[in-house]
């Protein structure tokens, strides 16, 4: 009898299955950062290892995924040696029908962020669960706010006019962590502090929201990925399907592989 594939299961399966796809020997590759993107990392480590990939350069994404891929004997490099990469694989912590996204659940957003945007591809990498109608109840935002004056940037974001009805929340303890555990603020690989938006109703417009935080002073970047995705690979019980956006459209193909084959 077949076991019933967990969360962690569908996740190493997009994970491989993004890097056998997309990544090629000669390249340059974007390391995203999470339980999702922490497979993929795997993935291209073993792939490196038998010889079946060749002259990588990679950017992770976070100290956390810097280590890890040290530690599987990847070649890294940062952005300031490579400002043109050739893909990037990372997770989300929600993708809506357009592609747009949420991410920074693990803190990271900011180097997610500049790496992904300098990527000619970027794929993401979910499982089902995180496939949302629209971004906000189902996830906090993640913002990253330098810490001075904190609390003074937290009551500007909470009016501005395209996040009308959140709650800024300061995270605490693990920077990984969105529960807030710990007393102490959650400090970011650049040493800032993340505020996570609470919403009760799905965001209206995501571009707006995102331009208003981005022209907030104390903000140094936000959770909304928009207009980034090329490929949202998504793992669900019934198999792994990809979503693409044409023309505007969200397009499903047929499951790439056959999960329980
Ligand atoms: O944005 C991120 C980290 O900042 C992650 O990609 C996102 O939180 C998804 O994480 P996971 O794959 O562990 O569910």
């Amino acid at each position: 009898m077949k076991r019933a594939l967990s969360q962690d299961d569908l996740k190493r399966m997009v994970g491989y299955q993004a890097v056998d796809d997309y990544v090629k020997s000669g390249t340059v590759i974007g390391l995203g950062t999470g339980s999702t993107a922490a497979h993929a990392v795997d993935r291209v480590g073993e792939k490196l290892k038998s010889g079946e990939l060749k002259d990588i350069i990679a950017i992770p994404t976070s100290v956390r995924t810097k280590e890890q891929a040290e530690k599987l004997g990847i070649p890294l490099s940062t952005l300031d040696l490579h400002s043109d990469l050739d893909v990037a694989i990372d997770g989300a912590d929600e993708v809506d029908p357009q592609l747009n996204l949420v991410k920074g659940g693990g803190g990271a957003l900011f180097r997610e962020k500049i790496v992904e945007l300098c990527a000619k591809k970027f794929i993401v990498i979910v499982d089902e669960s995180k496939i949302c109608d629209g971004l906000g109840p189902g996830f906090p935002i993640p913002v990253e706010i330098v810490p001075f004056c904190h609390e003074h940037t937290m009551r500007v974001i909470s009016k501005l006019p395209a996040l009308k009805g959140c709650e800024p929340v300061l995270r605490l303890g693990n920077i990984a962590n969105n529960t807030a555990d710990g007393d102490k603020p959650a400090i970011t690989d650049n040493g800032n502090y993340i505020v996570d938006l609470k919403f009760k109703t799905p965001i209206k417009d995501p571009v707006a929201a995102g331009q208003q935080l981005k022209a907030t002073v104390g903000v140094v970047d936000h959770g909304l990925f928009t207009g980034m995705t090329t490929v949202c690979i998504v793992a669900g019980k019934e198999g792994i399907y990809i979503k693409e956006k044409k023309g505007g459209e969200e397009e499903e193909e047929e499951a790439a592989f056959d999960l329980f084959g």
